[in-house]
């Protein structure tokens, strides 16, 4: 089995990484001045277990990486990516199955258009790419924890415990300093983090949740997205059932150097677009639909867009300018 990683950034550099680590085949797929530094130097991954350089092939084509039977592909672009990475691979991929290891819960309808075979996965794995060739993967000792189940649902190839690839990948993930159960139910996974992902473009606004006003935006934007869940009929994972899924498992290590936000926050961070549009404003589209007010994440999907667009850095906003 070859992973081919599309989006070798935080969560693919540290997904191909570990698996290329395991002596898995990996390639990972990078574009610009970070496919360039992976080719010149290998990719350069931090874990607490200290800094390694990995010589994982590297493409920017699929012409270059020539997919065959038995390659699994791992999207691990942000969302507003996803649609042109798609559109890219979906012809030289066939019929090989395909994983949205990313957040959010608009990837997996889109790659359906696509790919016949999608795998959805909910990804608690806190990473940093912040320099051209260069990851960060700071927790352990589960480097992260990725459910895995089919997408969609209940689908037509039978149960998900007879599903071979499921079962592969999550065995070479286990192999690779990851947790990777399989689930039958992971959209219900997705949902539950998309609620945690709300607050993603407030830290990339206003700094970390912490203290009065921003923990309070942080409650009301969460609160609006369980309400616009529930207004929907859609099923979501408890807190309780999502802390003890990781129970121990996943620590946050201080990694001398490296600094510490959301993938939202790196982003800005490194003047490029941001996700806030499929994380808050999937909560704004299911208000809108079910008749749910969502100020806060309204507000937040639009400013987090238009520091991204103006090339702000992260933290330009105090929280009553968000005017929530
Ligand atoms: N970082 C984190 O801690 C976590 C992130 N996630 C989720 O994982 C997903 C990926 O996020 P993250 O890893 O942070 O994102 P990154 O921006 O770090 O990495 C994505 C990479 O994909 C590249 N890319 C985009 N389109 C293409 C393409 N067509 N071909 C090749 N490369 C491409 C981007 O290039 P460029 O830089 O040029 O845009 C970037 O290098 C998101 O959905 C995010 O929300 C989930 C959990 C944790
Ligand atoms: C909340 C966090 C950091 C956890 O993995 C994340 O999903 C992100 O940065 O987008």
């Amino acid at each position: 089995m070859r992973y081919i990683v599309i989006g070798a950034g935080a969560v693919g550099g540290a997904i191909g990484g570990r698996l290329h680590q395991s002596g898995r085949d990996v390639v990972l797929v990078a574009r610009g001045a970070h496919a360039a530094a992976l080719r010149a130097g290998g990719l350069r991954l931090t874990t607490p277990e200290g800094r390694v350089t990995l010589p994982v092939p590297v493409a920017e084509s699929p012409e270059e990486v020539a997919p065959r039977e038995g390659d699994v592909l791992i999207l691990s672009v942000k969302t507003q990516d996803t649609q042109a990475a798609l559109a890219t691979w979906a012809e030289a991929a066939g019929d090989l199955p395909l994983f949205t290891a990313q957040n959010g819960v608009a990837n997996e309808p889109m790659a359906l258009r696509h790919f016949r075979r999608v795998h959805g996965v909910c990804v608690w794995l806190p990473s940093q790419f912040l320099e051209a060739g260069a990851v960060v993967a700071p927790c352990g000792p589960l480097t992260g924890i990725l459910h895995l189940g089919r997408y969609p649902e209940g689908s037509v190839e039978g149960p998900v415990e007879g599903d071979e690839t499921l079962r592969r990948v999550s065995e070479d993930l286990q192999d690779s300093h990851f947790g990777a159960p399989v689930v039958p139910d992971v959209m219900r996974w997705k949902y539950a983090k998309l609620l945690s992902n709300l607050g993603n473009a407030l830290e990339a606004l206003c700094g970390p949740v912490e203290g009065e006003a921003r923990t309070s935006l942080f409650h009301r934007a969460r609160d609006e997205g369980v309400a616009a869940l529930n207004a929907a009929g859609i099923p979501f994972t408890s807190s309780e059932e999502q802390a003890a899924a990781r129970e121990g498992r996943m620590t946050y290590h201080d990694i001398p150097g490296a600094e510490r936000g959301s993938s939202t926050w790196q982003s800005l961070r490194r003047g490029r677009s941001v996700e806030a549009d499929w994380l808050n404003g999937e909560v704004v589209l299911l208000g809108r639909r079910f008749g749910v007010p969502t100020p806060v994440n309204e507000a937040l999907q639009r400013h987090a867009t238009a520091a991204a667009h103006a090339g702000r850095p992260p933290g330009s906003l105090a929280p009553e300018e968000l005017g929530v």
